[in-house]
C-alpha cells in the first residue's frame, strides 16, 4: 500500500529534526536522492555523465536549495551545471555549494534578456532539475518562473523529439503537494524525486499525471508521521484482501448480489453489470428488470437468477442499482426501495439522481458507494445544491482542477462513499478516508466498462458486507463503515488491473469481465 501525506504533515514531522538544528543534513540527504536519480537518467539517455548540460530551475526557498546541492554533485561528475534562478535570492548554502563545485548561475528575474537566455538554456539543456516550488509553494507558479515554463513549453520539441530530461524536485513545481491541482504552467517531469514520504499531490489527479515516475527518499521521518491522508492499493493488497470462500463457506454466506439494471432501451448494461458479477465471485447474482432483459440475461449469463421481484422481497448481502436502468418505472421505484433500505449497495448511472433525492433526505448512508464519472459528479453536485444539501455547484473544469476536494465534498454532502471515475479514480468516504487508483489502461473508456465495474463492485461489497473487519488486515483504519471504501478501491483495482490482463490493447467489457477471472486467480 502506498501511504502518501499533505506538505503540511511531512513539515511537521521534521519539525523537531530542524528544531534540533538536522535540516542541513536532511537537505543534503534529499539532495543526495535527487542526484543520483538525475544522474541515473542521464546515464540511460548519453552514457555518461560528463559533459552533460544539466540546468537548475531554482526556486529562493529549500526546495531550490535541494536543487543547489544535487546540481553541486552533478557538477563534481563533470556535468555542465547552471543554475536558473528565477527570483531574487538562491538557497545561500546550495548557491556556494554549486559554486564551489564549478557551476554557475543565472539570475533570469533581471529582464527580458536573461528570461530569453533561460529559455534557451533549458530548451538546450539534456536534463533539467525542477526545483522552484515544492511543500512550501502558494499557488501555482508566478513571475518569472511561470513565464519560463511558459516559454518553454511553447517550444517544447514533439513526441520524438529530442526534448530534455525533467527531473522534478519533491514535486513538479505548480502542482500542489497536498491536492495535485495545478494551477498555471507546469513542466511535465519524468521523474519526481519526493522526500520523507509520497505526497497526496503524487497521487491526485490532474498533478499526478505530470509527475512521471515517483521515488521516495526516505529521510528517516516514518515514525514521526501521522495518518496518511490518502492511501493506495497495489497488488499485494489486492491479494491479501479480495474475499475468497474457505472450506465452509456457501453461497449465501459468500454474499448475494442483487442486480437493478437494464431497461427495454439498455438491456446491455445489465448484461454487463450481471456477467461481471458472477465474474468476480459472487456466491449468487440476482437480477431484477422487465421481461425482455430477464430473457437476455438468462441467455449471456445462465448462473444468474432473474426475475420480476421488488427488493423488499429478496435477502441480498449488496444490490447494484442503476446501470442501464431509465425510462422503466418499474427499476425506478426498484432502485428507490434499495436507497431507502439498510443494505449496502452500488449506485451507479441512472440511479445517480435518486440517490441525490435519497441523499437530501438523510436516507443514504457509508454502506452506499456511488460511482460518477466527472460529467456525473458535476450533476450529482447540481442536484444535490438544488436541494440544499450544499452549497456550490461546480462545472466540469473546476471537478476535473481539484477531482480530490469534489469527490470530498459529494461524499460528506451524501453521507455515502463516492468513486469519482476517471483515469485515476478517487475514492472518497464520508469522515475522509481517501482512496486513488491509478491502474487502468486508457482502453477502458469505453462505453460500458463502467457496468463492469458496477457488477465487480457488487461482488466485493457483498463478500464484506456482513464481516465489519473483512479488511482489517490492511490496518485498524479499514475496520468498520470504512470497508465500504476498501472494497470500492479493491473493485476499481481488480478492474484495472483486468484492462492490462492481456496486454495494452482494446478491451470491450465483455472481454474485461472475462480477464477479471485471471486477475482473481492471485496468490493469497
Ligand atoms: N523542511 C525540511 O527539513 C526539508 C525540506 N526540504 C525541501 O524544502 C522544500 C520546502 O521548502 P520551503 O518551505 O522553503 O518552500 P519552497 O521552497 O517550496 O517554496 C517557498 C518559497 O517560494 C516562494 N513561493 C511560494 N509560493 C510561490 C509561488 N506560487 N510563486 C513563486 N514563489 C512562491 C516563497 O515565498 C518562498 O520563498 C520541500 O519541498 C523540499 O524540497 C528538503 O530539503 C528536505 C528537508
Ligand atoms: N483514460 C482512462 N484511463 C483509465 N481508465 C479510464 C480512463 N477513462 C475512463 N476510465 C475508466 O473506465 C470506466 C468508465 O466508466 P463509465 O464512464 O461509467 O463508462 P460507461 O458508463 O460507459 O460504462 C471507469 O472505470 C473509469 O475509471
Ligand atoms: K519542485
Amino acid at each position: 500500500m502506498i501511504e502518501a501525506y499533505t506538505g503540511a504533515q511531512v513539515r511537521a514531522a521534521e519539525t523537531p529534526y530542524l528544531e534540533r538544528g538536522q535540516g542541513p543534513a536532511l537537505m543534503r540527504r534529499a539532495a543526495h536522492g535527487l542526484a543520483l536519480v538525475a544522474l541515473e537518467r542521464l546515464r540511460d539517455r548519453r552514457g555518461r555523465v560528463a559533459g552533460a548540460r544539466v540546468v537548475v530551475l531554482a526556486g529562493t526557498g529549500n526546495n531550490g536549495g535541494d536543487g543547489l546541492w544535487a546540481g553541486a554533485e552533478l557538477a563534481r561528475r563533470g556535468a555542465a551545471v547552471l543554475a536558473v534562478a528565477v527570483g531574487d535570492r538562491l538557497h545561500p548554502e546550495g548557491e556556494a555549494a554549486l559554486r564551489a563545485a564549478g557551476g554557475r548561475v543565472l539570475p533570469a528575474a533581471d529582464g527580458a534578456p536573461a528570461l530569453r537566455r533561460a529559455v534557451e538554456q533549458v530548451l538546450d539543456a539534456d536534463l533539467v532539475l525542477d526545483a522552484v516550488l515544492g511543500t512550501g509553494a502558494r499557488g501555482g507558479l508566478r513571475g518569472t518562473a511561470a513565464e519560463i515554463v511558459r516559454a518553454v513549453l511553447d517550444r517544447w520539441p514533439a513526441p520524438g523529439g529530442r526534448a530534455p530530461l525533467v527531473v522534478a524536485c519533491d514535486v513538479p513545481s505548480g502542482v500542489s503537494a497536498d491536492t495535485g491541482a495545478a494551477d498555471g504552467p507546469v513542466l511535465p517531469a519524468d521523474a519526481t524525486v519526493t522526500f520523507g514520504a509520497t505526497k497526496a499531490g503524487h497521487l491526485l489527479p490532474p498533478g499526478d499525471r505530470l509527475c512521471g515516475e515517483v521515488r521516495t527518499v526516505p529521510l528517516g521521518l516514518e515514525d514521526a508521521l501521522p495518518a496518511p491522508a490518502l492511501r493506495r492499493l497495489e497488488h499485494d493488497d489486492v491479494a491479501a484482501l479480495w474475499p475468497r470462500p474457505g472450506a465452509g463457506s456457501h453461497k449465501y454466506s459468500r454474499g448475494v448480489v442483487g442486480v437493478v439494471a437494464g431497461s427495454a432501451t439498455y438491456p446491455g448494461a445489465a448484461l454487463m453489470c450481471t456477467r461481471a458479477a458472477v465474474d468476480a465471485g459472487a456466491g449468487m447474482v440476482r437480477h431484477l428488470g422487465d421481461a425482455g432483459t430477464r430473457r437476455l440475461v438468462c441467455l449471456t449469463s445462465p448462473e444468474v437468477v432473474a426475475s420480476e421481484d421488488h427488493p423488499a422481497d429478496l435477502h441480498v448481502q449488496a444490490w447494484v442499482v442503476g446501470p442501464g436502468a431509465v425510462g422503466d418505472p418499474a427499476q425506478e421505484s426498484r432502485i428507490d426501495a434499495v436507497l431507502a433500505g439498510p443494505v449496502p449497495a452500488v449506485v451507479d448511472a441512472g440511479a445517480l439522481g435518486a440517490a441525490a433525492r435519497a441523499a437530501a433526505d438523510g436516507a443514504l448512508g457509508p454502506a452506499k458507494i456511488l460511482t460518477p464519472h466527472a460529467g456525473e459528479l458535476v450533476q450529482v453536485l447540481a442536484w444535490l445544491a438544488a436541494l440544499g444539501a450544499t452549497d456550490e455547484a461546480p462545472d466540469r473544469a473546476a471537478v476535473e482542477a481539484d477531482p480530490a476536494r469534489w469527490a470530498r465534498t459529494a461524499a460528506e454532502a451524501t453521507g455515502a462513499v463516492v468513486v469519482l471515475k476517471g483515469a485515476t479514480t478517487l475514492v472518497a468516504a464520508p469522515g475522509g478516508t481517501l482512496l486513488s487508483q491509478a491502474d487502468g489502461s486508457p482502453w477502458l473508456a469505453t462505453a460500458g466498462s463502467g457496468d463492469t465495474l458496477a457488477g465487480v463492485m457488487g461482488a466485493v461489497l457483498a463478500g464484506c458486507a456482513e464481516h465489519p473487519d473483512a479488511f482489517a488486515a490492511a490496518g485498524e483504519w479499514a475496520r468498520g463503515d470504512a470497508r465500504f471504501a476498501v472494497a470500492a478501491a479493491l473493485a476499481v483495482a481488480v478492474h484495472g488491473y483486468a484492462s492490462r490482463a492481456d496486454g495494452l490493447g482494446p478491451v470491450p467489457p465483455t472481454a474485461l469481465s472475462a480477464a477479471v477471472r485471471s486477475v482473481l486467480r492471485l496468490a493469497p
